[in-house]
């Protein structure tokens, strides 16, 4: 699904109605329409409905909203934001359709005094600002924002289209914004949805169709996209009837040292669940019993160092693996980082790069440079600032990322709640499978495997990094639905990574 900016959403708006036999107000009617039917389905009439509405379209939507909850018997009132004396024509439209059988349910709201006292039971819909919002809001219609955040613990609050307050396109700034229970969104996600800074605003997102026109939608570039499962159903490759275990490509994991064999296990379990034909896994001498007990389906190279993997570079020059992966509990001792060296001037096909090998590039950053294109890096945010120093907020960070995948022609995942998937091309994905249960030591180990046993069997890193992350969110999330987010651990995500292929795509 393309992320559209405010600008672009628009511009759709317009498309639509230039290209439809739908006008402006009737597409403000379908949307808002939508809002009460939702609103509907989830509050029954005996919750009295408090509308606040500013003066653009937003506003619009908000007092269509009214109309349609009162003539269904909801008993609901309208304050109308006078921060401004002109008012928007569908808004003005709109106002005096609802005026002309409910003039008594409307009120205007010029100070913090009109805030009206809200009974037991009472839902607030928020429609004071949408995708119009140009700049902070001031003055008492702030106030009214943080009244209205102050029922919270009391009251539902249910933004239309975004949160008032919330710039579509950044991180928030400011400090009036809608702190919704509830956002009902048009079409599309908003960029400003999936930055973790924006994390208190928007609350659950409910994104509702209104029908704007598909070849707005196919024809115009977006930079921003969320992986969904019609782009899974894209990648996805049923195995083929003939194939043999030469077919599915041999991977080899370089993972692992004293007191962190655990990575190294559960990286290999996942690189074979996700698909690897042949798997072998360079491990420290004193991984070698550990990993042959642990993984009967792994072969294993033993280091000539007892503690850590040091000589892994040498593996390149005998076997023809398909994918490598690296960095699972590695740790950061100088002769890894020589060794990692080596390995980096002899492969030159795209590899999977996590955890200590990340931080190892941290440290001697002339690595970078020798990445190979079409490689994946696996950063969480501290490993990213880490590898390309601090941003100021959320939007400066995603610019970076994305200028970083570029300019090294590389994938970049940025590991969180939507974790962002930074392409070569300039593309970022957002990924929305996954839950705070994955937030667990070896959560990020077990996506380093998959990603290697993806790109073993010939997936394209692209295609594998899409997938990967989806079917790594979405066996977390039926581990969590089977055992509770406190309860799972990153070995349940291997464990339902069988059924996330078989209903996640
Ligand atoms: N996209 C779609 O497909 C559809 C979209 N629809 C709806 O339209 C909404 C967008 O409507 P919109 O463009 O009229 O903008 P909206 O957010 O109502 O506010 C703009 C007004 O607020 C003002 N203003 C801005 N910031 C301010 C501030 N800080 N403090 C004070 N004033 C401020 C601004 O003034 P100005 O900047 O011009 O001075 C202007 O007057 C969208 O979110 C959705 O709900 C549906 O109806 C139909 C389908
Ligand atoms: N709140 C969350 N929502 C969704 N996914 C999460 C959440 N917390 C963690 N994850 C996922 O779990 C993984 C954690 O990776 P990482 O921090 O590298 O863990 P580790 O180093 O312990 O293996 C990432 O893929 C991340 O996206
Ligand atoms: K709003």
């Amino acid at each position: 699904m393309k992320i559209f900016s405010a600008a672009q959403i628009r511009e759709a708006d317009a498309f639509t109605i230039a290209h439809e036999p739908i006008s402006s107000s009737g597409l403000m009617e379908r949307a808002a329409g939508k809002c009460a039917a939702w609103l509907e389905d989830h509050y029954s009439p005996v919750h009295p409905v408090y509308i606040f509405c500013g003066k653009g379209n937003n506003g619009g939507d908000g007092l269509v909203i009214a109309r349609l909850l009162l003539d269904h018997g909801y008993t609901v009132r309208t304050g109308i934001l006078q921060y401004s004396p002109k008012a928007s024509a569908d808004q003005e439209l709109k106002l005096q359709a609802l005026q002309e059988h409910y003039s008594s349910t409307v009120y205007d709201i010029g100070d913090i005094s009109d805030f009206p006292a809200l009974p037991a039971n009472a839902i607030i819909i928020d429609a004071i600002f949408g995708t119009g919002m140009s700049r902070p809001i001031e003055g008492w219609t702030a106030g009214i924002i943080h009244l209205i955040n102050d029922q919270r613990q009391k009251h539902v609050i249910i933004s239309v289209d975004m949160p008032s307050g919330l710039m579509a396109d950044e991180s928030n700034r400011h400090t009036a914004v809608v702190q919704a229970h509830y956002t009902l969104s048009f079409e599309f996600y908003k960029l400003a949805f999936l930055l973790r800074e924006n994390a208190p605003y928007a609350g659950e997102v409910h994104i509702l169709p209104i029908g704007l026109h598909p070849d707005y939608i196919t024809q115009t570039p977006a930079r921003y996209h969320l992986s969904d499962r019609e782009i899974m159903r894209t990648i996805y490759r049923p195995r083929d009837p003939f194939a043999h275990k030469g077919t599915y490509g041999h991977a080899l994991l370089i993972a692992g040292s004293y007191g962190k064999m655990g990575a190294a296990i559960l990286s290999a379990r996942a690189c074979l669940r996700a698909g690897a034909g042949l798997l072998s896994c360079h491990v420290p001498q004193c991984g070698y019993d550990i990993m042959q007990i642990s993984e009967p389906c792994a072969m294993c190279i033993t280091d000539e160092d007892p503690r850590y993997n040091t000589h892994f570079h040498q593996d390149i020059t005998n076997t023809n693996y398909k994918a490598i992966g690296i960095g699972p509990g590695l740790d950061t001792q100088p002769g890894t980082a020589k060794s990692f060296e080596h390995l980096l001037s002899g492969w030159q096909r795209p590899m999977v790069i996590d955890a200590d090998a990340l931080n190892l590039i941290s440290v001697y950053p002339f690595l970078l440079a020798r990445i190979p294109a079409g490689s994946i890096l696996t950063p969480h945010p501290k490993e990213f600032e880490r590898l390309f120093g601090p941003s100021a907020n959320d939007t400066a960070r995603l610019d970076l990322l994305s200028k970083q995948a570029v300019s090294l022609q590389i994938y970049i995942i940025l590991k969180g709640r939507y974790t962002a998937i930074a392409c070569p091309d300039g593309a970022v994905y957002f990924n929305n499978t996954g839950n705070p249960g994955m937030a667990t030591g070896g959560s990020g180990d077990v996506l380093t495997g998959i990603l290697t046993g993806l790109l073993s069997q010939d997936y394209s890193p692209k295609a594998a990094v899409l997938l990967g992350v989806w079917l790594h969110g979405y066996a977390g999330d039926l581990a969590a639905a089977h055992l509770s987010q406190e309860a799972m651990t990153a070995t349940d995500i291997i464990s339902w990574l069988g059924k996330a292929f078989q209903e996640g795509i």
